[in-house]
């Protein structure tokens, strides 16, 4: 399990404390208004971002000594994910070795990666050639060839339009159960988290005020959830 227990930033003047738990095979859902630090979250859990205080461990040994790369995430932005003049086949080999020198059994984890995400017949083809979903599916692709226990996702789909997302959320959900990876996503349509999410955590002010079943934003009663979903406003 990971567990993050008060983990402490101050980024100019503002604070940041965080304590959340992800079991592998878990998706959990974070959403929160503009500002309030899911990014600044994942940079924590990452390496990204050192903090000042605090604890973090995955399976029972604390990742806070460990560089980025040596920590059991991988990370998925909203863009800017791949490279346009490396094919598909190059591209996702990067998760394997920046030098793209790939041996024959990491060639065979390229192919079954693609295949995994309906990408097979398109190794050769460049980023350019792909339509929005298929370009972020090759990111996940490479996600998956790394073979981490985790995956940290920062909005990788909200460039998307409403029935790509749905279809790559339903992939991700796939790979909680299928692979057992533990998934912290960032959103900003929390609805259409809220059927492949096993939990949902919200942010306000650099701290998670609200964890709990997704089911609460049907009929929110916590006021940190009112107040984000606008069920107040006049
Ligand atoms: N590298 C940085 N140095 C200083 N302040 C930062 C840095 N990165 C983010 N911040 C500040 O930290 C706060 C939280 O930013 P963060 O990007 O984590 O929010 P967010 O919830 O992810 O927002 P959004 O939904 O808009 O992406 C903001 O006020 C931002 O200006």
């Amino acid at each position: 399990m990971l567990i993050c227990d008060d983990l402490t930033l101050q980024r100019g003047s503002e604070t940041f404390h965080f304590s959340l738990t992800l079991q592998p095979g878990e998706l959990l859902v974070l959403v929160g208004p503009s500002g309030a630090g899911k990014s600044t979250l994942l940079d924590l859990l990452a390496g990204f971002a050192t903090p000042q205080q605090g604890t973090l461990s995955w399976q029972g040994e604390s990742l806070l000594a460990l560089s980025p790369a040596q920590r059991p995430f991988t990370t998925l932005f909203q863009s800017d994910n791949l490279f346009d003049h490396l094919t598909v086949a190059q591209n996702i080999g990067l998760g394997l070795s920046p030098t793209l020198r790939l041996s024959q059994a990491q060639r065979q984890q390229v192919q079954e990666a693609a295949a995994r995400m309906g990408l097979g017949d398109r190794l050769a083809s460049l980023p350019p050639q792909l339509s929005g979903g298929q370009q972020q599916r090759v990111a996940l692709a490479r996600c998956l060839v790394r073979q981490r226990p985790l995956l940290l996702l920062d909005e990788p789909f909200s460039a998307l339009d409403p029935a790509l997302r749905q279809e790559l959320l339903r992939e991700i959900h796939r790979l909680t159960r299928v692979e057992g990876i533990g998934v912290l996503l960032i959103s900003h349509h929390p609805q259409e988290a809220r059927d492949v999410a096993d939990r949902l955590a919200l942010l306000e002010q650099g701290r998670i005020v609200f964890c709990g079943a997704p089911s609460a934003l049907d009929a929110p009663e916590h006021a940190a959830l009112r107040r984000y979903l606008g069920h107040d406003a006049d």
